[in-house]
């Protein structure tokens, strides 16, 4: 579906991420993980065609995408939401989710100005997508709340209704659990897992590691830009290179104790199986 070739890009002398070969398997969720300064949020601009890379391609569909615009990505099925809550807070939820809609439709501003035909059949449109994503993440009953009134956790869904608007094959979700508290966590990790069950591809980039290992179908980890692991949380969480990246005073203190805390447990979750 989506496949990366030996992508790799560089900021000045600093290789951000290196040789990177692999594909997304649809329907399934994937995470990325890996210590701080590791190249995830910057592999995941270049999945989302934000950054392009400095080697390597991207292949969406059977499609080369690695030098079109971030729009045209976003056309093709591929969104992404982003670590800063990036909706607009004086908006409604529905007017944020409606603008996500406009990313992809091709009414300009004289359409907007003029009336014209095709701006009020597309603002139809874009009305009605916006109430579908708005839907999809439990937000139908304050789709006329000011993005700003809402709670952390709302927010964060009114910025995966954006990017859901769009109605892509692949949601990129950066951090989606970021500033919110643990009950609302398990709260949106259900939402996450509603969509995926629907058919969406779901790639996430998350630090909460019992998040990530309850939620994930499959991990990749990177590491000094580099996939130094990938596979089934249990499989990830057991392989030596994923634990000395983890354990070994690269990672920040609070990651580092709780991808151990999840060792843990996952270790004796597997010897109690073969006891
Ligand atoms: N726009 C940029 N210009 C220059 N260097 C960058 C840029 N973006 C990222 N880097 C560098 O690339 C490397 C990887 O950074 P990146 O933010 O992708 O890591 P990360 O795994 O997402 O980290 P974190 O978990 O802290 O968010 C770092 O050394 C970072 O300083």
């Amino acid at each position: 579906m989506l496949a990366y070739e030996d992508v790799g890009i560089r900021f000045g002398g600093n290789q951000a991420v290196q040789g990177v070969t692999g594909s997304i398997t649809p329907g399934i969720i994937t995470a990325i993980i890996g210590p701080n300064g590791a190249g995830k949020s910057t592999f995941f601009n270049l999945l989302s065609g934000f950054y392009k890379p400095t080697s390597g391609r991207i292949i969406f569909e059977g499609q080369d995408i690695t030098r079109l615009p971030t729009h045209e990505v976003v056309a093709l099925g591929i969104a992404r939401t982003f670590q800063t809550t990036t909706i607009y807070k004086e908006l409604s939820a529905l007017e944020n989710a409606v603008l996500g809609h406009r990313v992809r439709t091709k009414s300009g501003l004289w359409d907007a100005l003029l009336g014209t035909g095709r701006e009020r059949r597309e603002g139809k449109a874009s009305l009605d997508a916006a109430y579908t994503a708005l839907k999809r993440v439990g937000l139908e009953q304050q789709a006329h709340v000011l993005a700003g009134n809402l709670t952390q956790e709302a927010q964060k869904r009114v910025s995966i209704a954006l990017a859901l608007a769009t109605n892509p094959k692949i949601l990129l979700l950066d951090e989606p659990a970021a500033g919110i508290n643990p009950e609302e966590t398990v709260n949106l990790t259900r939402t996450i897992r509603e969509l995926a069950a629907g058919g969406l591809t779901v790639v996430l980039i998350e630090h909460k590691m019992s998040m990530i290992m309850t939620l994930a179908d499959h991990i990749m980890v990177l590491h000094h830009g580099q996939k130094i692991a990938e596979g089934s949380p249990a499989q990830v969480s057991r392989d030596p290179a994923v634990i000395e990246a983890y354990l070994g005073g690269h990672a920040a203190p609070h990651v580092r104790e709780e991808l151990k805390a999840d060792l843990e447990q996952e270790a004796a979750r597997l010897g109690s199986q073969h006891a």
